[in-house]
């Protein structure tokens, strides 16, 4: 079935949490079985007239990291986008298809967004962290909605900051801005503000492109430890990262999924002659 979806006006910034404290629940093991957890299918989607992504059918693993790369202006954003409705916010731009999370079309016209964003948390490219303390970037959206204690907020932070890596590094200066974290320190605080949240999935456009290699690497280094938890859709033009960190490639051209994979098999063995010439610095 074939659904349309129009902007919506009044949708605010990603928004806050929900639910009760996150268990940890190390799942899938990473020889496992891999569990579709989206399933995307007949997916196109416009700005304006542009048609910006052409009929993708792919489905997102549970538990995995999967990557989208290819060259600058083929989509990847546009379609990263879609997946929590980041586009509802752009004049003109609508989408055809279904993006399906436990059976439900998320582009269904009746989708609630600001539930939808709960459930589907992202991560930006520049680290966009609030101008407030490290404690009130984590805390500021449990409060609004949720009646959390002094305790269980305080408990919320830390396994916040603990599930992103960065609890060590701030235990001690909570209370100080988040604007005096370095860059690297900054983004893992808003991928803490993300799961602070209790998402599914975790999307994340271009997350270390602002960051120096060291901080490259502890992000990486942290999707390992997160994809236990969550589920991680990663726009990327670091083909190394995209070859270290994910489980599935999805190489796009020109609007259109050329291919999608294993990542072991879309960097050492691709089908599709593109797909080489993009990996091997061909073109891009
Ligand atoms: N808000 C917008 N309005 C109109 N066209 C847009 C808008 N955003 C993106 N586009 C167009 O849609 C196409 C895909 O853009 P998108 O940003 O998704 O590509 P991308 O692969 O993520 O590129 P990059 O790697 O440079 O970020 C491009 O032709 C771009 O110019």
């Amino acid at each position: 079935m074939t659904d349309s979806v129009q902007p919506q006006s009044d949708l605010a910034a990603p928004p806050p949490p929900t639910a009760a404290l996150r268990e940890a629940d190390a799942t899938a093991p990473a020889d496992s079985a891999s569990e579709a957890l989206v399933q995307i299918k007949n997916f196109n989607c416009w700005y304006g007239d542009f048609h910006a992504v052409h009929n993708i059918d792919m489905d997102i693993a549970k538990n995995r990291v999967t990557a989208f790369i290819g060259p600058s202006g083929c989509g990847k954003s546009t379609f990263l986008r879609w997946i929590n409705r980041m586009n509802d916010l752009i004049a003109g731009a609508r989408a055809e298809g279904t993006i399906d999370l436990h059976g439900e079309n998320l582009l269904a016209k009746g989708t609630d967004v600001v539930t939808l964003r709960r459930k589907i948390g992202m991560v930006f490219q520049k680290p966009n962290p609030f101008p407030k303390s490290i404690y009130d970037n984590i805390a500021f959206g449990p409060r609004l909605h949720l009646k959390l204690s002094k305790s269980e907020t305080d408990d919320l932070v830390e396994s916040s900051l603990k599930g992103a890596a960065l609890w060590n590094e701030v235990k001690d200066r909570l209370k100080q801005s988040a604007l005096g974290l370095s860059g690297g320190q900054q983004q893992r605080l808003c991928i803490a503000r993300a799961i602070a949240a209790q998402p599914e999935i975790l999307l994340m456009d271009e997350p270390c492109s602002a960051l120096d290699p060291k901080s490259t690497v502890a992000i990486e280094d942290l999707m390992d430890e997160l994809k236990k938890h969550y589920t991680i859709a990663i726009v990327t033009h670091n083909m190394q990262q995209a070859a270290r960190a994910s489980d599935f490639t999805a190489f796009m051209f020109e609007g259109n999924l050329i291919e999608f994979g294993d990542t072991r098999k879309v960097f050492t063995n691709p089908e599709n002659e593109r797909t080489e010439n993009y990996i091997t610095g061909r073109f891009g």
